[in-house]
């Protein structure tokens, strides 16, 4: 997979492999701060999920970015847990240290003007041999800018960053701001992948990924974390028509029967509009046509059983 001379997202230019960039960033924080928005408006398309619940990434998800001479490749990594200590959450944990053992650069991401015992926690995985930029989001729901000075001189003293950065994931001069300022720490070296790859992830699993998000949208904070989404068949059809044809069967695991009920809703209208729009939104992804089956499996406990998780992919 190692490039040869690659032609860069927005230029005609080739890049020869001598002058390419290429480094690992993770982004790191607890949960809500904002990272699946960052890590999306930073790769230029929506790869990871985002939803108001807190808890919604769970995968390590890369996005790929190529601008210029430099090719960013992002790790995701899920909300760091502090409270409680199932075997998910552990894996979530080990999914977070292991995330940031190997990369070139750190982000770290907190709400602008706030740091609390949960982000301290993040913070103290930090051993301080990766560079490491403090990104204070959500800038625009900062009323009073002159209290973010004093707020950033206590964080210079709570870590090394090697940068400051300020910003809203939602403003677009802001993201183009903060890749310029990642480009120098990453290494010069050839590009691992083609400048128009987005995620090494698998269709199938963007397609778990957007049933979850619209589960999680659409049942609010009904619905706990550990329900999650299991892929029974992903199968390419040969298409009658140009277009191509996806057919994908999918599980909705929950903990209890109650859950269940919450899911399907009534006369089976909630499931009925999770499936609609997951599916809309996998036609979009892959362009193709999409059928979607939907099913909901009670599985009690699951989310305390490690051999069951292992079996669910978490490991
Ligand atoms: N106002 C404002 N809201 C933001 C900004 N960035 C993210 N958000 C919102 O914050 C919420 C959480 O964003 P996510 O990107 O899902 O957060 P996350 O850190 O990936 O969350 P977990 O998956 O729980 O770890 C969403 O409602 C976003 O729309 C920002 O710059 N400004």
């Amino acid at each position: 997979m190692l490039a040869a001379a690659g032609r860069a997202a927005g230029t005609d230019q080739a890049v020869p492999p001598e002058q390419q960039r290429c480094g690992l960033i993770a982004i790191v924080g607890k949960p809500n701060v904002g990272k699946s928005t960052l890590m999306n408006a930073l790769v230029g398309q929506k790869i990871s999920i985002t939803s108001r619940k807190a808890q919604t990434t769970r995968h390590r998800i890369t996005g790929i970015r190529t601008e210029g001479d430099t090719q960013f490749v992002f790790v995701d990594t899920p909300g760091f847990q502090t409270q409680h200590s199932t075997a998910l959450n552990k894996s979530l944990n080990k999914a977070v240290t292991g995330a940031i053992a190997d990369v070139d650069l750190i982000l770290f991401v907190v709400e602008a003007g706030s740091f609390s015992l949960k982000d301290a926690k993040v913070l103290s995985l930090f051993d301080g041999r990766i560079p490491t930029i403090l990104v204070a989001n959500k800038l625009d729901t900062v009323h009073r800018r002159s209290e973010l000075a004093p707020w950033l001189k206590g964080m210079q003293q709570r870590h090394t960053f090697v940068e400051f950065v300020p910003m809203s994931a939602k403003n677009p001069k802001d993201v183009a701001r903060l890749l310029d300022i990642c480009k120098p720490y990453l290494p010069e070296q050839a590009w691992w992948y083609e400048a128009d790859e987005l995620t090494d992830r698998s269709e199938r699993f963007l397609a778990a990924e957007t049933v979850r998000e619209k589960l999680f949208r659409l049942t609010g904070d009904e619905l706990p974390y550990t329900s999650t989404v299991v892929i029974d068949a992903f199968k390419e059809e040969p298409g009658r028509t140009a277009k191509r044809m996806v057919r994908i069967a999918a599980t909705i695991v929950v903990e209890r029967d109650g859950h269940k009920a919450i899911v399907i809703g009534d006369k089976g209208e909630r499931l009925k509009r999770i499936g609609t729009e997951a599916r809309q939104e996998l036609e979009r992804q892959f362009d193709a046509k999409v059928f979607l089956e939907l099913w909901v499996k009670v599985r009690s406990g699951w989310s305390d059983d490690a051999a069951r998780l292992r079996s669910y992919g978490y490991e």
